[in-house]
């Protein structure tokens, strides 16, 4: 099937050259439109591989379409036109999501260049959307991986616990695979049929989290409009996953701890008490026995769920894992971002084995997956992994890499927000001793929107609490 062009401008005269060239050169289909308005109501109804449309058009403009099909079909490829070669429209653009801008008047092999590389570009796209899909599956149900006696012995632990209905408790510092120790006991358990509910204690807040877990029924607040069913309710029969479970407030600790209990819950605004049938598995970073002692965990519901405890060591304390699992992550991201990287130098691994993971295997993952960006040989090696600053990559570079700066765009400007983050996450938290909240405070930005960020560049806020 022939992949299908919209054109949209005002200028007749552009529509009617563009349609030439594409129809005399390409076997592409093309379709016009001159009302921007109509050509956003044929988008709506017909699916379209790539649409080109003209910056400045009356009723909508360029971006503003742009933006439209963007949100009704993200995979579109856009490519936008403009008399005025600016470089803000162009990264405005490019922002919104178009491929790429071009400048009135284009010759014939120049735009045919374009349409090109936007289609494959979307080609790219798709497949590198499948392929991330059957990542996410495998990561589902792929074991832990790790040789190390403390890996060996969880992973039992794993199997032994999880076709009975105990509570678990999963603790360890951050990164350490504690969301996949709990996939793992879920797939090995009877009830792996039906999907496991996780909830993120820490992302919910506060004040929604009670309606998001118990649901509410109509009218219990302004904006409850209908009945709404709660992560329990869709847990049931299942198994609920609550991570990081010492960020929940008191108050929702004791309804949880009734739950645990007699199996027993309220909607918001409900009277009427409903039962469910649910496999508990918790997991934290925190030392809930401190906060026990502090007074922000409640001992009885400690109790509940430590019922069987178990412990994801942090990767300094078995570091013979690290060559297998830089391997695993080579596999996986040599194959996501389509790179023939099949393994990593002795220099590169001596690297890592000495590196201190505050983030754990997520900081070491996040390592990998720089690297195999960065790689332009078949093995890894020490630059790759630790870009920019030497080795290792601790100390902030004044000037952008040669690496990042001689690759194609894209894949550059990923390579540099990366190691941004990293660097600017770790500055900061050095800065606050690890307190998430100064650091938040001093960068200007939401605490938990640096909490969040800090997870997924893989770092541990609590290792720089001593760093300052
Ligand atoms: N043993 C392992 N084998 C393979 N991948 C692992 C292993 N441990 C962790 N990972 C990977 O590291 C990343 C972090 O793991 P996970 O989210 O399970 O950690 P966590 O302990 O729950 O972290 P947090 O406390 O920050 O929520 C994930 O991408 C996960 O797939």
């Amino acid at each position: 099937m022939s992949l299908k062009i919209l054109v949209v401008d005002d200028e007749k005269d552009m529509l009617a050259l563009l349609s030439r060239y594409i129809s005399e050169d390409t076997a592409y289909q093309v379709q016009t439109e001159n009302n921007p308005m109509e050509a956003l109501a044929v988008f709506k109804q017909e699916r379209f591989d790539l649409v080109i449309m003209d910056l400045k058009m009356p009723k909508m403009g360029g971006l503003d379409l742009l933006r439209q099909i963007k949100k009704i079909r993200p995979d579109t490829s856009a490519i936008i036109m403009t008399a005025y070669a600016t470089i803000e429209t162009a990264v405005e653009a490019i922002q919104e999501g178009a491929y790429d801008y071009i400048t009135k008047p284009f010759r014939r092999e120049r735009i045919l260049l374009t349409i090109d590389k936007a289609l494959q570009w979307r080609r790219m796209i798709f497949e590198n959307m499948s392929l991330r899909e059957e990542l996410v599956q495998k990561d589902a149900t792929r074991p832990l991986i790790g040789s190390s006696n403390a890996i060996k012995s969880v992973i039992q632990e794993i199997k032994q616990v999880a076709p009975t209905t105990a509570t678990v408790l999963i603790t360890g510092p951050s990164g350490t695979g504690k969301e996949l120790a709990a996939r793992a006991i879920h797939q090995f358990s009877l009830r792996k049929a039906f999907p496991m509910i996780t909830v993120n204690c820490t992302a919910i807040s506060e004040n929604v989290i009670e309606s998001e877990l118990f649901g509410h029924v109509k009218g219990a607040f302004t904006g409850a409009w209908k009945d709404k069913k709660g992560l329990v309710e869709e847990a049931d029969g299942s198994t609920l996953f609550l991570d990081e479970i010492g960020d929940l407030n008191l108050s929702m600790q004791t309804k949880l701890l009734r739950l645990l209990q007699e199996g027993e819950y309220k909607p918001v605004g409900s009277t009427r008490t409903r039962h469910a049938d649910i496999r508990f598995v918790a997991a934290t970073n925190h030392d809930l026995e401190t906060d026990i002692k502090n007074g922000m965990f409640r001992e009885d519901l400690f109790y509940r769920l430590n019922v069987i405890c178990l412990h994801m060591p942090g990767l300094d304390r078995r570091p013979e894992d690290i060559p297998l699992l830089a391997q695993h992550f080579i596999k996986k991201y040599a194959l996501l971002y389509q790179k023939d990287i099949t393994q990593i130098s002795e220099s590169a691994l001596k690297h890592l084995k000495a590196y201190s993971f505050s983030g754990n295997v997520r900081e070491l993952e996040n390592l990998i997956e720089r690297g195999v960006i960065f790689c332009r040989t078949t093995a890894l090696e020490p630059e790759d992994i630790f870009p920019g600053a030497g080795v290792p990559a601790d100390i902030p570079s004044s000037e952008m890499s040669r690496d990042i700066l001689e690759m194609p765009f894209r894949e550059a400007k990923e390579a540099a927000l990366a190691l941004f983050y990293n660097q600017y996450i770790k500055n900061a938290l050095t800065h606050s001793s690890g307190n998430i909240s100064r650091a938040a405070e001093k960068a200007g930005i939401q605490r938990q929107y640096l909490h969040r960020l800090i997870k997924e560049t893989g770092l541990d806020a609590e290792g720089f609490k001593f760093s300052s």
